[in-house]
């Protein structure tokens, strides 16, 4: 037996087994009883080091992508969403980049995309255009040699985010782009790349190349002379850091310590049939907050939280809309670690163990644990108001 792999299978709460099986040989498992640290079971390093990494190189490829947008790179999926050639290239390489980092490590990942509308007549042009992209970034980052993809072979490294995730095992979860109208729009976006234990987030990292290294604020407008591209990343019990994009020195960030919610300023979506701005804006009106609304897209708003730029984040879709736990994984670890609290309407935390889709009472806040309370209540009041008046 090939004996490639190390798997740390939980078990009862003190005690771990690690077993050993081959990826090429069906997980055919030999399982070893052993008691393990809580540090060796909680380090996560190595795969800490590649999700930075995968979500550095794919910025990579969309900023390449995002600085010359052809028509032909924007698509409509069934659901009437944009995707674009970037979305695609970039699961592409952050399977890739994974697989390469971590090779014996069993790969899932629960990802946005999938390859099937890649493989309709007609889509050889652009799947062409995404192989080549990939090959590009690769071969300028020079980390793997040189190494040329098939289409077949970008095809399967797409297809390898089909997994359900779960709460049990380890799954990466990706949104290869979060914020894809931003994208083509010109504004912001973020790489949102999440590890699940167990169903729990262990460890996340959100790439915004478009956002800036200093704090954005109420008046915020997206400009190219700014100095932007910044790379959040958590990890389970060890902070929050944000680093430039592609460059060192990270620095630890909290989320603000406003106590006073008059002082706040809150982010939320820039689509507005993405989260109800009416509500949201009646929830600040209650909270006597000033400024008005930072409205950006994608999980760079988490990021954003984390350093303190804004003290609120609200999200209430539309009735119907299900939530997907790529839209908030690497977020929420990321304001977590740096001292947020992220709930649902109703105060309970989010739950990422169901699955592709978070189990949710109506929308999601975010804030510090000061203003929590106060926010939850307005936030009561105002669901409160809007169900009386229907
Ligand atoms: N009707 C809807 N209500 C709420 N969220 C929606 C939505 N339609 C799409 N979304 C999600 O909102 C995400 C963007 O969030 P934001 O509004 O914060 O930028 C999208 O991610 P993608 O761009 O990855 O598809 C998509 O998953
Ligand atoms: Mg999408
Ligand atoms: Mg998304
Ligand atoms: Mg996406």
């Amino acid at each position: 037996m090939n004996i490639n792999c190390l798997r740390i299978v939980p078990t009862q709460p003190q005690v771990k087994f690690i077993s050993l099986f081959s990826r090429t040989h069906n997980y055919s498992s030999l399982v070893l009883p052993l008691k393990l640290s809580s540090s060796v079971v909680m380090s996560y390093d190595k795969e800490f080091a590649a999700a930075k990494k995968a979500a550095s190189i794919a910025a990579r490829l969309c900023q390449k992508v995002q600085k010359a947008l052809l028509q032909s790179d924007v698509q409509s999926k069934l659901d009437r969403s944009p995707v674009t050639v970037a979305d695609y290239g970039s699961q592409a390489l952050v399977s890739i980049v994974l697989e390469r980092e971590l090779p014996s490590e069993p790969f899932s990942i629960v990802a946005e995309e999938d390859s099937k509308d890649l493989r309709k007549d007609g889509a050889q042009d652009t799947l062409q255009r995404i192989t080549d992209l990939v090959n590009d970034t690769l071969s300028i980052d020079g980390s793997y040699g040189s190494i040329t993809l098939s289409t077949e072979d970008v095809l399967k490294a797409i297809d390898s985010g089909k997994s359900e995730g779960g709460s049990h095992g380890r799954h990466w979860v990706l949104d290869p782009i979060d914020g894809t109208k931003g994208f083509v729009r010109g504004d912001q976006y973020a790489i949102a790349l999440a590890l699940l234990d167990e169903g729990k987030v262990v460890l996340g990292v959100l790439s915004c190349p478009n956002l800036p290294l200093a704090s954005i604020r109420s008046d915020y407008q997206h400009s190219a002379d700014k100095e932007v591209g910044c790379l959040f990343f958590a990890k389970i019990g060890a902070g929050t850091y944000m680093q430039p994009l592609n460059g060192s020195s990270p620095v630890k960030v909290q989320v603000t310590a406003i106590e006073n919610s008059e002082e706040a300023s809150f982010f939320e979506s820039y689509e507005k049939g993405h989260s109800m701005h009416d509500l949201s804006s009646s929830i600040a009106k209650k909270l006597g907050v000033k400024a008005p609304p930072v409205r950006i897209d994608s999980q760079a708003k988490y990021g954003a939280l984390s350093r303190g730029d804004g003290a609120i984040y609200l999200r209430f879709p539309h009735k119907g809309y299900r939530e997907k736990i790529w839209d908030h994984a690497a977020g929420c670890i990321v304001v977590t670690e740096a001292g947020g609290v992220v709930s649902d309407a109703s105060g309970n935390p989010l739950d990422f163990s169901k699955g592709k889709y978070l189990d949710l009472d109506i929308g999601i806040i975010v804030t510090n644990q000061k203003l929590m309370p106060a926010l939850q209540k307005a936030v009561k009041e105002s669901l409160e108001e809007k169900a009386s008046s229907l």
